[in-house]
């Protein structure tokens, strides 16, 4: 008698077909056994969710397509990782089928069986001009590969707090947030607390995060030389998008088996297939990047909690600016996390001095204050380097005609073009519609468009002029480059210009926060946020939040060398170029003072009911049309209360607004806050509502609507 396999499938986005799909098959397949299913004309991958182990009878009348392929080598998945897929599904309201199947390699999606065993079949003897061919594979393997072994670096001796912290994680159950200072040796904690799980157990896995790995280098080179010649090269594998297909295969396949012992990856790394998980480490825990912006909105560092606590594993979240969330969490009143804290930098370094530079003082419309650039030409004469901040690529945000007030606006979204300078283009950061840029104003012919605003192109140009006549100490004229996501488009570009920073060919360096996160710069004593106050005027709850961790954290690159200081004589600062020196959010970071930050924010917070205190979701709607996409949520919310949905009267529904950026590629959109006292009441009521929202887009007066998605825990409203 055939069996019933219910499987979990990518079906359609958003399509009415429920969670699992069922077929036959003739032998009993194990939960977690990876098949190929056909689907409409199509055959897919699909997992196998449930399946009785007896045969069950098919009912009379139902008919039940077969499995297509069942793909043997690869052991089922197993219950803790279906588990974890179930979850995040379910709270990201979310099919399973689509967590389940992204949550895998692309390239297994399109495999047949046989291409699978080939490519599970021992590798042949290597042949000559092998070794050639692996340096176009990038990662670890190129790394692991092109360069003999890495030395085993010699262990560096705890600082005092380093040890303490370190105890701490071996004799409590955490979850552990390490609050540690930029240069606190965070770092050092980990490799620890990693090779403790692994001596423990011959088995134990651990998986270790960062927001993104081209900016944290330095980190991934600790790892492989901590542990690759302990355990071997195929113990340590990178899991991020920035991998080609094959490589990704590979990495997985190593983690699935066990051969890998530990995972580096970013936020989907949290998917990976870990049998022995015992460990997970989620560096700079509260970087924006941890949380998926398309498609399934996750948040890799809230699902690593989850994955630790079901997994029995142990989960260290570290930062020098915590999230609010995890600051909170470890509030010892609350005490759902371990706070263990690192305040002082290794080799006795401070932190740097900050300067307000009140700029209603200052000349004009000049970017940079007369000292300031002071200040910057003293340390490039002693060879020390200076790092400036703005959050802001492009030479200028908008083009604009002082006659006839024509802007350099997208004509299919609403924001300016941005102004290039370098390849002379008008480039919509929104849709990436670019244009050459006008000879005259195509408003009125005047041929005097000016660009208005800076961008780090434009700093780059003035720093240029400004220190034209400054030598560095060799006599050469000083240098300054720049760092943001057009300079960093080819790969391996941005390792390579990293490179030349710590080489010390750079004398001033000009970038967005790329620069500012994670990086372990030794010669940096100076940094400047020049125009950091537009942040403090947005609308968005979380923007002093958001912008006291980046300046924290830029501030951290500097002086992180003490001997280097010292030998120097030279005071690590920290410029901050304001029209607000009485700002809150400067008056802390003055102090270093994250905790007072922290303590003022959170009160803010609990004063408005917000989150920590409150639980938000946003369901956003794109349409042809604004009013179609309001009209979408506004039929949403009456939906809800016509069909009295359980938990309603717990959640608050705002009414829908126009997003603050409306249009983007000439697509409406709109979006409407949730808000409820009780996260589970906010979920319960979200999942009894998605089959109602579902039924409400295929009716005939939302046709105009483009796509609706829930995201649960937003990061910016
Ligand atoms: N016990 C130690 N003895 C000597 N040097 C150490 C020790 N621990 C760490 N270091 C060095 O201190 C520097 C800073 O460490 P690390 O980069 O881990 O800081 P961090 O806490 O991650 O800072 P950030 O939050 O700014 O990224 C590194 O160069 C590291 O090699
Ligand atoms: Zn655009």
């Amino acid at each position: 008698m055939p069996h019933i396999v219910h499987v979990a499938v990518q079906t359609p986005a958003h399509s009415a077909v429920g969670e699992l799909l069922s077929y036959s098959c003739d032998e009993a397949l194990p939960p977690g056994t990876l098949v190929r299913v056909p689907l409409g004309k199509r055959e897919l991958l699909g997992v196998v969710w449930e399946a009785p182990a007896t045969p069950d009878a098919i009912p009379d009348g139902v008919e039940l397509r077969g499995i297509a392929a069942v793909l043997r080598g690869i052991e089922p998945l197993s219950l803790g990782w279906r588990r974890l897929v179930s979850f995040a599904a379910h709270y990201y309201q979310r099919s399973l089928g689509e967590i389940a199947v992204t949550a895998l390699p692309p390239q297994l999606r399109d495999m047949t069986p046989e291409q699978l065993a080939r490519r599970l079949a021992p590798p042949k003897a290597a042949k000559s001009g092998k070794s050639r061919k692996a340096k176009t594979e990038e990662g670890i393997e190129k790394a692991a590969i092109d360069t003999p072994p890495p030395p085993d670096t010699p262990l560096l001796a705890l600082s005092a707090e380093q040890a303490a912290v370190f105890t701490q994680i071996e004799q409590n159950p955490g979850p552990f947030l390490l609050y540690g200072s930029t240069g606190s040796g965070k770092t050092e904690v980990y490799l620890r607390a990693v090779q403790a799980v692994l001596d423990a157990n011959p088995e134990a896995q651990a998986l270790v995060m960062v927001p993104e790995i081209n900016l944290t280098p330095q980190l991934e080179q600790r790892f492989i030389a901590r542990f690759v010649p302990q355990y071997g090269q195929d113990a340590v594998v990178s899991m991020h998008s920035g991998m080609t297909h094959p490589q990704r295969l590979k990495s997985w396949l190593a983690a699935h088996t066990g051969r890998a012992r530990i995972v580096l990856g970013t936020r989907m790394a949290i998917f990976a297939s870990l049998q022995q998980l015992a460990l997970i480490v989620v560096d700079e825990e509260h970087d924006a990047s941890y949380k998926q912006q398309e498609g399934a909105r996750y948040s890799a560092r809230d699902l690593a909690i989850w994955r630790a606590r079901d997994s029995g594993s142990k989960v260290i979240l570290g930062s020098a600016t915590p999230s609010l969330e995890s600051w909170h969490a470890s509030d010892p009143e609350v005490g759902r996390y371990l706070r263990l804290a690192m305040p002082s930098r290794i080799g006795s370094a401070s932190l740097p001095r900050v300067r307000l530079v009140d700029m209603s003082q200052q000349p004009r419309r000049a970017v940079f204050s007369p000292p300031l650039i002071e200040a910057i030409t003293e340390r490039v004469r002693r060879g020390e380097q200076s790092l400036i901040l703005l959050n802001r690529r492009g030479f200028a945000p908008v083009l604009f005609c002082a006659d006839c007030n024509w802007k350099s606006d997208c004509p299919h979204c609403s924001a300016h073009q941005v102004f290039h300078k370098g390849d002379r283009t008008l480039r919509c950061h929104h849709c990436g519609f670019t244009q050459r840029v006008p000879f005259v104003c195509p408003g009125c012919g005047n041929p005097d468009i000016l660009p208005l605003g800076k961008g780090t192109e434009q700093l780059q140009e003035e720093l240029e002029r400004l220190l034209r006549n400054v030598q560095r100490p060799d006599g050469d004229p000083a240098r300054v480059a720049r760092i943001d996501a057009d300079t960093t488009k080819a790969k391996g570009s941005l390792a390579e210009q990293l490179a030349q920073v710590h080489a010390g060919d750079v004398d001033v360096l000009v970038g967005t926060q790329m620069v500012a996160k994670g990086h372990d710069f030794r010669r940096i004593t100076l940094v400047a946020a020049v125009q950091p106050d537009s942040a403090l005027y947005s609308s968005d709850y979380r923007a002093p939040e958001r912008l006291f961790c980046l300046l924290m954290q830029a501030a951290g690159r500097a002086g992180r060398d003490a001997q280097y200081v010292q030998a120097q004589g030279s005071h690590p600062e920290m410029w901050i170029q304001t029209h607000e020196p009485q700002n809150a959010v400067y008056t802390a970071l003055r102090k270093h003072d994250y905790p007072a930050f922290a303590r003022r924010q959170l009160q803010e917070r609990l004063d408005a009911g917000m989150p920590p205190y409150a639980f938000q979701a946003i369901v956003r709607a794109d349409a042809r049309s604004q009013e179609a996409a309001q009209g979408f949520l506004a039929a949403a919310t009456q939906v809800a209360r016509d069909a009295g949905l359980p938990y309603l009267d717990e959640v608050f529904i705002y009414p829908p607004i126009p997003m603050a950026v409306q249009r983007v590629a000439n697509v409406e959109r709109a979006q409407m806050l949730l808000e409820a006292g009780n996260r589970s009441a906010l979920l319960r009521f979200l999942n009894a509502w998605q089959q109602y929202l579902h039924w409400l887009r295929a009716r005939p007066e939302h046709k105009a609507l483009v796509r609706w998605l829930v995201d649960v825990d937003p990061l910016s409203i």
